[in-house]
């Protein structure tokens, strides 16, 4: 078997992976990934125990348990460039042999779950809610450079295509689903189901004008129109699609949750934030540790 170049699977001094800094024995089975540095300690406030605390750039990880179970809680920082890091780098750290520098026969599936926050598109969809994303929608083009055709949810790609008319030279969307498994035990009457947008930016990309015209003043509009056997698009936010379709490509189990802080049909934003995202971070830290 043909083992990894040093210029490929990139190594520290210290035997960790290039960017997050993080040895093999570091990371759980249960990731939690949140996109802002801070809301790790906000998360890992509530667990029993913390047994490794790792920081490099914008990747903070804190691995301890929460009710006796396993959990790491990392920080992806914005994007679904950098979720391209997070996650070919988690991979490899459960599913490649750092000595021989080859890929491990056996295979480790982590469960990986997004606490993110939102903006929701629908106005039936309020702030200060909770989205389980079962389905992402990506505009960012990260799985377009992987074989990835097989993930993707074709029938939706096209139906999307033509509603949307993108304009030519932006990226095609792609549509990839959660973990079902997942997605099933983290949905209850008090959260809403999502079919969550991720795209390139924060302010044109999602439909956003501060001085700027937008090249399709309709997009936000066209896509929270858009519905294909019974699903609407949800909310949007930056790394979700990301997440979906290289977990799926690498054998994880993926879901999103989000806590929506901007209604952008209404024009709303939450008047409390932090609460939001708190009870955000308790239902998923529940749900994990349900029987
Ligand atoms: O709160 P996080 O997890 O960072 O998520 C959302 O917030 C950031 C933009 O403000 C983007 O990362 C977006 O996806
Ligand atoms: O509207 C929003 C709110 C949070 N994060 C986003 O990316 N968009």
């Amino acid at each position: 078997m043909n083992h990894l170049a040093a210029s490929e699977l990139i190594l520290n001094k210290d035997g960790s992976i290039y960017h997050l800094n993080l040895l093999p024995e570091q990371i759980a089975d249960t990731v939690i990934l949140v996109g802002d540095q801070d809301r790790v300690g906000k998360i890992t406030q509530y667990f029993d125990t913390i047994e490794h605390v790792v920081q490099k750039r914008e990747f903070h990880t804190q691995t301890g348990t929460y009710k006796g179970k396993r959990i790491s809680v990392l920080s992806t920082g914005i994007g679904t460039d950098n979720i391209d890091i997070v996650l070919n780098e988690l991979d490899a750290l459960v599913n490649i042999d750092f000595e021989t520098r080859q890929i491990k026969e056996k295979k480790t599936s982590l469960t990986i779950v997004r606490v993110g926050t939102s903006g929701s598109i629908q106005a039936d969809i309020p702030v200060d809610s909770i989205v389980v994303s079962k389905l992402g929608v990506g505009f960012d083009t990260v799985l377009h450079f992987y074989q990835s055709e097989q993930v993707q949810l074709q029938d939706f790609n096209q139906a999307l295509e033509e509603h949307l008319d993108i304009y030519a030279r932006n990226s095609k969307p792609y549509v990839v689903p959660s973990d079902e498994a997942l997605a099933e035990k983290f949905m209850s009457p008090g959260v809403y189901e999502g079919f969550t947008g991720s795209n390139v930016g924060f302010y044109a990309p999602q439909g956003r004008v501060l001085r700027l015209p937008l090249k399709d003043g309709n997009l936000r509009d066209k896509i929270a129109t858009f519905e294909f056997k019974g699903k609407r698009i949800t909310n949007l936010e930056m790394e979700t699609s990301a997440i979906f379709g290289l977990s799926k490509l690498l054998g994880h189990k993926a879901l999103s949750l989000n806590a929506i802080i901007a209604n952008r049909a209404t024009g709303e934003f939450t008047k409390d934030g932090v609460k939001a995202v708190d009870e955000t971070i308790r239902y998923c830290l529940e749900k994990l540790t349900e029987a």
